[in-house]
């Protein structure tokens, strides 16, 4: 489904991916994991094609996209939930999310599907997203990705400022993708939720994979794994 090959991406002079390989298989959820500053976010915004990788190889569904334009890879079935809850602000709820649907078979996600599940955007649904908390727009960038249905959903940590009860309806959706078949990368700092609910995890150290598990159960009990990787004390956050 995506297959990256040795994978540079660079701001400028400063070189961040310095050769990332990895794949995400069909239906499969791959977790990116690593501290601030390790080219999380430039990953995803490389295989989203709002950065241009300098080398190396982008593959979606078999075909080669590294440079191509984010457009053209949305088109092409990929979306992402940016960090920092983008949504458009002049628009209001329902129209962010009706502008967004596409695609939506038999087991697709409709909007009335991210109303249930985030109900806040359904007492909110006539009223300008600008004016939305900081959480609430996180939930609308997400149900945005969600009706899209994407063939690949590209998370960037989607749990980031949000309290502990909407923190959990994202692990739903999160499962729930997973339960759909939907392939996807999910971002996340909270590193026992990821793990919790990932087929795989790379953990990303300075713009390279420095760790790959088959068996993120295991990692999220490897007290010595997590602090070396991953800086995460003895009890992994959730
Ligand atoms: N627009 C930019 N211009 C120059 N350098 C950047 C830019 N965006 C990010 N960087 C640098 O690239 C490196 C990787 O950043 P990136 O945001 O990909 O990391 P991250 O792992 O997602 O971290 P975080 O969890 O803090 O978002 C950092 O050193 C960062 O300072």
């Amino acid at each position: 489904m995506l297959e990256l090959r040795d994978v540079h991406t660079y701001y400028g002079a400063s070189h961040v991916l310095q050769g990332v390989s990895l794949d995400v298989a069909e239906g499969e959820v791959l977790g990116v994991l690593g501290r601030n500053g390790m080219g999380k976010t430039t990953l995803v915004h490389t295989v989203a094609g709002l950065l241009r990788p300098r080398r190396g190889s982008v593959r979606f569904g078999g075909r080669e996209i590294g440079g191509s334009s984010a457009e053209r890879i949305a088109r092409a079935g990929m979306a992402l939930v940016p960090q920092g809850h983008r949504v458009f602000p002049s628009l209001t709820v329902k129209e962010n999310l009706k502008v967004a649907v596409r695609r939506s078979g038999p087991d697709g996600w409709t909007v009335d599907d991210v109303v249930d599940r985030f109900p806040v955007l359904g007492e909110r649904y006539g009223l300008s997203a600008g004016l939305l908390s900081g959480g609430q727009q996180q939930m609308l960038a997400l149900g945005r990705a969600l009706v899209g249905n994407g063939r690949l959903v590209l998370l960037d940590e989607p749990t980031e400022g949000l309290d502990p009860q909407t923190v959990a309806k994202v692990g739903d959706v999160v499962d729930e993708l997973r339960r759909r078949g939907t392939s996807a990368i999910l971002v996340e700092q909270k590193v026992d939720f990821a793990l919790r609910r990932v087929d795989r995890a790379v953990v990303l150290g300075r713009g390279q994979v420095v760790h790959t598990t088959d068996n993120p159960q295991e990692l999220r009990t490897d007290t010595a794994a997590l602090r070396e990787l991953l800086a995460v004390g003895g009890t992994a956050r959730t």
